[in-house]
């Protein structure tokens, strides 16, 4: 479907879980989270009903997100169900990766095509340091797995903050020279809940400056994020820069996104939600889903205004990173 501002909307990210087995600083606070209870999150079933409804509208592309998706049970027989939704051609995960080396051969078989990793250090001290206490080696062993597996394009999700791994940039631009793989720098967005914001944001333009080596410019990266590409000369993988903040993708933006407490968002940087699992739960059929779909995007906002601008928490938004779907 095509959205009031000309937009063509094809693609639903949906959270499956609020919870996490990390605690990353920019994202989650260590203590204090209250985790959904299981009968708050929509069932599996409810979000195969919910993807077979708006299939029709023209969604094509859904990413399985969190949360940790893969802390979650049940993923693998999840993702084939979705896979055999018709109209359903590309299925993607962001994860964090410390779940997946030993999943990844059935997520495969069940028909997930792409993976996104998260990974904002190469350093083992720095990596447990920034998720409270994760093992960089279970994350790097889960991406070398899925270059083998031939998972493509491997994405790699590095956001960048200032003191923490700004001075790795120029490593992880030239892990493209060995590995097939995307780097993609995120501006660190005002929706963390840990405490991270202004003084640690770097523009991408200043992320860029610190790559010495001559970046080419690259085009058409499968997927559809919102990302500018470059290359290193001879290097197998690309690099791209996610720019949220610097310079606004909205114009572009194709996305929706299902919340694991069942509310249907038209836009991550907006309070606005509808509430898919209160209709599910009333007994709504199928027609009553595409009616809140098609009025979620009769409210989808033209773009955003998270800044670090206005004050240093950036926007109020009722919602943080982990609890939308990031
Ligand atoms: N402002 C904004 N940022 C987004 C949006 N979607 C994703 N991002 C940012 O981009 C990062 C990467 O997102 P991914 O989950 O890897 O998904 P993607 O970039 O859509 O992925 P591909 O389909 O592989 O290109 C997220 O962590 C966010 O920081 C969005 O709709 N708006
Ligand atoms: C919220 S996580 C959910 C999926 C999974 N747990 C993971 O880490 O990939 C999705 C993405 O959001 C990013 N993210 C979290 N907080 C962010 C923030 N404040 N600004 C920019 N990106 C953020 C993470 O780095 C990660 O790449
Ligand atoms: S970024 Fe992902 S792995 Fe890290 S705390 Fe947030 S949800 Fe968890
Ligand atoms: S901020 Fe909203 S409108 Fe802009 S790209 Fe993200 S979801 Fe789309």
């Amino acid at each position: 479907m095509i959205d009031k501002c000309g937009r063509k909307i094809n693609y639903l990210r949906i959270s499956v879980t609020d919870r996490c087995n990390f605690r990353c600083r920019y994202c989650m606070p260590v203590e204090g989270v209250k985790a959904l209870r299981h009968e708050e999150i929509l069932s599996f079933e409810e979000i195969l009903r919910f993807v077979e409804a708006v299939a029709p509208l023209g969604i094509e592309k859904v990413r399985v997100t969190g949360g940790e998706p893969l802390v979650r049970k049940g993923m693998v027989e999840f993702i084939s169900a979705l896979s055999s939704i018709e109209g359903i051609s590309d299925i993607s995960m962001t994860t964090n990766g410390s779940l997946f080396k030993e999943v990844s051969h059935d997520l495969k078989k069940a028909g997930l095509k792409r993976v996104n990793f998260s990974l904002d250090t190469l350093n083992p001290e720095k990596f447990s340091y920034i998720t409270r206490w994760g093992k960089l080696k279970d994350v790097w062993e889960g991406i070398e797995e899925a270059l083998r597996l031939g998972f493509n394009p491997v994405k790699i999700n590095t956001v960048v903050a200032r003191g923490f791994n700004d001075d790795e940039v120029e490593d992880f631009a030239k892990l493209t020279v060995e590995y097939p793989v995307v780097i993609r720098f995120i501006e660190l967005m005002p929706l963390g809940d840990g405490g991270w914001t202004k003084g640690r944001f770097i523009s991408a333009q200043d992320i860029k400056a610190r790559i010495k080596s001559e970046l080419l410019k690259v085009n058409n990266i499968e997927g559809n994020g919102p990302a500018e590409y470059f290359q290193l000369k001879n290097a197998k993988g690309v690099i791209g820069f996610i720019t949220p903040i610097s310079r606004h993708f909205c114009e572009s933006c194709n996305r929706v996104r299902l919340t694991a407490d069942g509310k249907l968002k038209p836009c991550l940087a907006s309070s606005a939600e509808l509430d898919v699992k209160g209709l599910m739960r009333s007994g709504a059929g199928i027609a009553e889903i595409k009616e809140v779909y098609k009025e979620a995007l009769s409210i989808k906002p033209y773009g955003h205004n998270m800044s670090y601008d206005k004050n240093d928490e950036g926007r109020n938004l009722k919602r943080k990173m982990w609890q939308i779907g990031g």
